[in-house]
């Protein structure tokens, strides 16, 4: 696979405080690199030093060129941050990018893939934050970029319109688009990307295919137990167990020792409300990587949006 970028030892600190201690990775051409992290892990930072948006040390090609003299019209980038004009429509907002380069996506068919044909005439205003979010990635697709690079481009859109983008992103990349992006949810790596990089403390823990991090990191299957009511002390059972979400999560146990989890809880005066066998995922993974939960902007999705998706609704619903 011919690399797209290449970056090596991408290194940034502001003041004292290192947002990327010399982070090295390539990127492959049709790959899917998601990049997943804490608050203040160093996502963006990278996103923008691998764009050449803000100044890094360490080195960054792409299509085999420095990232400062490389045609920026085959590179699409949403930032984190993005305040278009907001008095202008959808439909203006995505011809002004479209205008600025020479070669350009039907501005109706960007319309369409963001699921906002029904919307183009209504200010960037008076849209929902989901639709606006939505706007702001059609400004990245709009000159056909060969590479796609998104920081978080589906926060803030609800579940059908996230859906949406996923499946436009999956069809970008079938027809050869590499795509860099941030996220916080990963059921959107899991479903999205080639290879996740988990970053914390601006270093990048692991870079791997979602199902190689899980099989290394995410530990066995586990027994998680909702109570009647919040456990208050984590029992000793003797099997490993956590507090979760007001869950106990039991790790190592096989399904011949289920019972004996039960009894030992009943002699512990807990009386278990349900019990769920669950596989390990990118969760795991990230709570064993960073010693934190995926928390604040990634709250674990309904299982259903992994599932296959329902067109946007046109109004978004997501105000
Ligand atoms: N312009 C800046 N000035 C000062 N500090 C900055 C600046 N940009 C980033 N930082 C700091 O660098 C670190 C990494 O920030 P960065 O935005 O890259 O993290 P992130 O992983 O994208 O976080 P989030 O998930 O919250 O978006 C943080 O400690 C942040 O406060």
């Amino acid at each position: 696979m011919t690399d797209v970028l290449v970056a090596r030892d991408l290194a940034r600190t502001y003041g004292d405080t290192v947002a990327l201690a010399g982070v090295s990775l390539s990127v492959g051409e049709g790959e899917v690199l998601g990049l997943v992290g804490p608050n203040g892990a160093g996502k963006t930072t990278l996103v923008r030093a691998l764009t050449g948006t803000t100044d890094a040390e360490g080195a960054v090609e792409l299509f085999g060129e420095s990232s400062r003299t490389v045609n920026r019209s085959r590179i699409g980038l949403l930032p984190q941050s993005f305040d278009p004009p907001a008095r202008l429509t959808a439909r203006e907002l995505i011809e002004y990018y479209a205008g600025l380069y020479d070669h350009t996506r039907d501005v109706a068919a960007v319309l369409s893939d963001v699921g906002l044909e029904d919307a183009t005439g209504t200010a960037y205003e008076d849209l929902s934050g989901g639709q606006q979010r939505r706007v702001c990635v059609g400004t990245a697709l709009v000159n056909d970029p060969d590479l796609l690079v998104l920081d978080e481009p589906t926060t803030g859109i609800d579940p059908a319109g996230r859906r949406a983008v996923w499946r436009l992103l999956e069809g970008l990349a079938d027809t050869g688009t590499t795509i860099v992006l941030t996220t916080h949810y990963m059921a959107e790596v899991e479903r999205l990307a080639d290879r996740v990089g988990l970053l914390s403390d601006g270093e990048l823990l692991a870079l791997d295919a979602p199902q190689a991090l899980i099989d290394e990191y995410g530990g066995q299957t586990r027994l998680v137990i909702d109570l009647d009511g919040e456990p208050q002390t984590t029992p000793s059972i003797g099997f490993e167990t956590t507090r979760s979400d007001g869950r106990l999560v039991v790790h190592d146990v096989s399904p011949t020792e289920i019972g004996a989890v039960v009894d030992r809880l009943t002699d512990s005066g807990i009386t278990p409300a349900s019990l769920t066998w669950r596989e390990p995922d990118m969760e795991d993974v990230y709570l064993e990587l960073t010693g934190t939960a995926v928390g604040h902007g990634g709250d674990p999705l309904d299982p259903t949006e992994l599932e296959a998706a329902s067109p946007v609704a046109a109004d978004g619903g997501e105000r």
